[in-house]
């Protein structure tokens, strides 16, 4: 039998019997986008089986990359910046933070995983998005892989874009781009696709910028949402664009969280949680002032742990009377050194930002965290005598290296161990345990 009519009833195979198998056992909730939030097919989708259609790339610095459309024939204005990460599109693209972007990816072969179903797990969380759409505005790669192959995969990845109605352009020199940005730093853009991609007039282009809005009220939550009610704490989460593996990353620990709107006034409320999360967000931290001075407020009454991510740091550090500024070309990948301040190592993190904290002078009773390895810019704060700290990049890296989660770790033993203080409870080990523990030390 030839290998691709093999492959085609593999995939048959599981299609049709595997998968609704898992379904019933528990093992996945719901596996096709088409029954999801993400929408039925819509007439973009069928668009991508016919003749591609051009795709300009028009930077408005002046420079035009010319290339072929393989996802919505629609045309996007954004900030266009660059990912060094060789795997995780998935992810990278429904991460919150990249709302209003237009997404370059430096690897230069994309695709070739296609794009998994939705699954969710036990707590109602995606497993395989960071979030319910596509964020970016449109994406930029070299080489689109045509054919995709992976258990998990239920469309390609130029389907899912056009069925989100998100363009994409491939069959461009990623390299050349990349060292614009990286020289001349994040520059506005428009993705034309169609008869408008003919157009290489860049001077008279519309491009809006994306960092004059408030992008995170966009993409905060409306109404507070809580997550694995029975938790042994509870952590109030502050929700500027929260990626999904955070909420994940606190609950497979056994926190219960309850992510609230980015403006949500924290101090009324502060009493009720053993502890506070800030999270990761898009766009400029100067727009999310509401949120600065309820943070203030919050320092100054709420004696519990704190830890911020991204946004997170940022608006924590803007809070403690430090100034943002913004990076000439971003730290975007999954491949970024920082080096933890308080011990001298260095971790390999995740990233994706274009701000950060101007720390040469900290404000008294703050102290570095981490710093960047690679440009020496700000990569975390914290507090010299409080559980207060927060960190520029992603330590629960999805996609990236997990040298970080430990934080997670840190953070919820600070929770657990200022709450059981708190309530007066000391906590026993159980003299069978002390036992084991006595005979693993002989
Ligand atoms: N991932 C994030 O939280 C990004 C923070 C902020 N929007 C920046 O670009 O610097």
């Amino acid at each position: 039998m030839p290998s691709l009519v093999r492959s085609n009833l593999a995939r048959h195979y599981f299609k049709v019997f595997l998968r609704p198998l898992a379904l019933n056992r528990g093992l996945a909730t719901v596996t096709d986008h088409t029954v999801s939030q993400f929408g039925p097919p819509s007439a973009p989708y069928a668009n991508v089986s016919s003749k591609p259609l051009p795709a300009t790339l028009k930077l408005k610095t002046g420079q035009t990359f010319q290339g072929t459309s393989f996802g919505a024939p629609t045309s996007v204005s954004g900030e266009a910046v660059f990912t060094t990460s060789v795997v995780g599109y998935p992810e990278s693209m429904t991460d919150p933070s990249y709302r209003g972007q237009i997404l370059t990816f430096t690897q230069p072969l994309i695709g070739n995983y296609g794009v998994p179903g939705l699954f969710k797990d036990k707590f109602g969380l995606m497993e395989y998005f960071e979030s319910d759409r596509i964020q970016v505005e449109g994406i930029i790669v070299n080489d689109y892989a045509t054919k995709y192959s992976h258990w998990t995969a239920v469309e390609s990845l130029g389907e899912w874009c056009a069925r989100h109605g998100v363009p994409a352009i491939s069959g461009v020199d990623t390299r050349a781009i990349v060292h614009i940005l990286r020289d001349q730093g994040s520059t506005l853009a428009r993705l034309d696709v169609g008869e408008e991609a003919s157009n290489l007039d860049t001077a008279n282009a519309e491009y809006e910028d994306p960092n004059l809005r408030n992008l995170v009220a966009e993409v905060s939550t409306k109404v507070p949402v809580s997550y694995n009610p029975f938790g042994d704490i509870k952590i109030a989460i502050i929700d500027c664009g929260v990626k999904q593996n955070i909420l994940r990353s606190l609950v497979r620990r056994g926190a219960s969280v309850t992510v609230l709107p980015w403006d949500f006034d924290f101090t009324k409320v502060a009493d009720q949680f053993d502890g506070l999360f800030i999270s990761n967000g898009p766009g400029n931290p100067k727009k999310v002032t509401s949120t600065v001075n309820i943070l203030r407020q919050t320092l100054e009454i709420y004696q519990k742990p704190i830890f911020g991510i991204c946004m997170g740091n940022l608006l924590l550090g803007m809070a403690a009377g430090l100034d943002v500024y913004k990076l000439r070309f971003g730290n975007r990948g999954h491949n970024v050194p920082a080096v933890n301040m308080t011990n001298g190592m260095c971790a390999i993190t995740s990233q994706n930002h274009g701000y950060a904290l101007k720390d040469d002078i900290m404000p008294t009773g703050w102290k570095k965290y981490f710093v960047n390895a690679n440009d020496g810019s700000n990569e975390g704060i914290q507090h010299i005598s409080r559980p207060v700290r927060s960190v520029q990049f992603h330590p629960e890296a999805k996609g990236g290296p997990q040298d970080t989660d430990y934080l997670f770790d840190e953070f919820l033993a600070q929770v657990r161990a200022e709450k059981s203080k708190q309530s007066g409870i000391k906590i026993h080990f159980p003299e069978s345990l002390q036992r084991q523990q006595a005979t693993v030390r002989v």
